[in-house]
């Protein structure tokens, strides 16, 4: 799914009230008919009662067209409208079908004292994507009610108002702190960071049936990656498939205490279908590694506890570097020989062989289509700090593109950067996965994948994808806060059998 900005959105608008032969008004009805829905199944509508705050444009438009609906369907509603002299056409067209409707309509202002009841729904209708400047601090009094007061739950339609939907809003902006987010069509580029994190606790993205050739045709840079794209992606077997054609990895990572780390990201590469799987760690975790997975050959090098010496990688289809490596001096001096020796080598780079490569800053002997899949505190390293997420993404796609190498941004939306400056949003995955060893798992699969033959971008969007998946297929059975990354590698399979539906 594309992402556009709010011009390319308003565009799309028109498009669509054009080629559909339909009036704003129409597509303002069935926009907020979605939103109506999803309310409908959130809330026992005839048991609660919803405040819906509506601003002065087609934001304010949808909240009064809500309200009418929320009322049809036996719900108890009030309406706060922001006073002006000029309301949207098709706000002022729905605030005359509010009269005789019984719903009380109460005009305010941004000094005006304003009423919720504890159990009420508040509903942010105020603003939208035509937001154009943070808001004025004449409506902080307004939005520390809206957000302070004690209330049932925080609806925002569109966008959280006062969050802008593609540069950033400054970290002290005024902007509402929604539940959740009901968004048109596609998602906003601000809905998917990090920063808005106050802001969209829940985001959910309904179809109102806007122009698709329109979107198709429009060029977007940036993507929302969900099941359908990955189902394009996926490769199967056939009947005359051979472990050979599911390509032979090596992961080489590992030190004291922490082959664990080596162990996950093995077994995920396992899981994941690669033909054949070769460890490659210090000699403790030898025993450690043949015991726990017997599928996985295991290699070791000279060191008891460290690496102090890489393997030669030619016969391998990919290769896996990082987990639980540790950052012992031999190691680092080893690592940077490796990069060197190894120019024409695809590579998965994660946890601490980055770190060594920030440390030793040797990010430009890194071999080109190789993924690095940092970490917040690791990508700190190796870019230093960013003001916000935009700043950070910028930084990031200036540096895919001058090493042509990918970036895996994990988090939340783990984002993918191509040296193409193409952008992918994940979709899948859930706040149980915020723990250890879960990306040693992602950087077996993507290993595997990259193995398997997928280009290295195809690999990140697809391991990403699966591995997020698999945490989801995970918290049907186990609570968020009980996930473990192990959980990760027993779902991959019913994450693929999920994505072949
Ligand atoms: N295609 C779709 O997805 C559909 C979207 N719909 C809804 O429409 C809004 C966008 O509506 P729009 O009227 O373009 O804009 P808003 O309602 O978000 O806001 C416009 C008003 O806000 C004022 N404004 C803008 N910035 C500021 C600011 N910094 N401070 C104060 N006031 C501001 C603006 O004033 P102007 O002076 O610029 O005119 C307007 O008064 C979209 O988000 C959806 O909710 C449709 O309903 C269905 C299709
Ligand atoms: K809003």
């Amino acid at each position: 799914m594309k992402i556009f900005n709010a011009a390319q959105i308003q565009a799309l608008d028109k498009e669509t009230v054009s080629n559909q032969y339909i009036s704003s008004f129409k597509l303002m009805e069935r926009a907020t008919t979605k939103v109506f829905e999803k309310l409908q199944t959130r809330y026992k509508l005839y048991q609660t009662s919803f405040v819906i705050f509506c601003g002065t444009g087609n934001n304010g438009g949808d909240g009064l067209t809500l309200a009418r609906l929320l009322k049809e369907g036996g719900a108890m509603v009030k309406v706060f409208l922001v006073q002006t002299k000029k309301y949207s056409p098709d706000n002022a067209q729905n605030q005359d079908l509010l009269e005789d409707r019984d719903i009380n309509v109460e005009k305010f202002n941004t000094k005006s004292k304003l009423k919720v009841k504890k159990d009420d729904v508040i509903v942010d209708a105020l603003f939208g994507i035509g937001l154009h400047s943070p808001l004025d601090e004449e409506w902080r009094p307004i939005f520390d009610f809206l957000n302070e007061t004690p209330c049932l739950e925080r609806v925002s339609i569109d966008m959280p108002s006062g969050l802008l939907a593609d540069v950033t809003t400054p970290i002290e902006a005024i902007v509402f702190k929604a539940d959740v987010v009901y968004t048109f069509q596609l998602p906003k580029t601000a809905l998917l960071l990090s920063d808005a994190k106050e802001y969209v606790k829940e985001l959910e993205i309904l179809d109102i049936g806007l122009d698709l050739d329109y979107i198709e045709s429009t060029k977007s840079d940036a993507y929302f990656v969900e099941q359908e794209k990955v189902r394009n992606l996926v490769k199967s077997g056939t009947k005359f498939s051979s472990k050979d054609d599911f390509g032979r990895v090596i992961l080489i990572g590992g030190s004291k205490g922490k082959i664990g780390a080596m162990t996950l990201a093995s077994k995920a590469a396992m899981n994941t279908g690669s033909g054949i799987v070769t460890t490659y760690v210090p000699n403790c975790g030898y025993t450690i590694l043949q015991t726990a997975i017997p599928e996985v050959m295991c290699d070791t090098c000279a060191g008891e506890d460290y690496i102090k010496v890489f393997p030669s990688v030619e016969h391998y289809d990919a290769v896996g570097v990082g987990c639980g490596l540790g950052l012992h001096k031999d190691t680092a001096t080893a690592l940077v020989t490796f990069l060197k020796d190894n120019k024409d080598k695809k590579l998965v780079i994660d946890a601490d062989a980055l770190n060594i490569i920030s440390e030793q800053k040797c990010l430009d002997k890194v071999p080109v289509e190789s993924i690095l899949t940092p970490h917040e505190k690791e990508l700190k390293r190796l870019i230093g700090e960013w003001d916000n997420d935009f700043d950070k993404i910028d930084k990031v796609k200036q540096l895919a593109k001058k090493h042509n190498v990918i970036f895996v941004l994990k988090g939340a939306h783990t984002i993918t950067i191509a040296p193409d400056e193409t952008i992918y949003f994940n979709s899948s995955g859930n706040w149980g996965m915020a723990t250890a060893g879960v990306g040693d798992t992602l950087t077996g699969m993507i290993t595997s994948l990259l193995g398997q033959g997928y280009t290295s971008k195809e690999a990140a969007i697809v391991g990403v994808y699966l591995h997020g998946l698999a945490g989801d297929i995970a918290i049907e059975n186990i609570h968020p806060h009980s996930l473990v990354a192990s959980d990760l590698g027993k779902n991959i399979s019913s994450a693929y059998n999920q994505i072949a539906l």
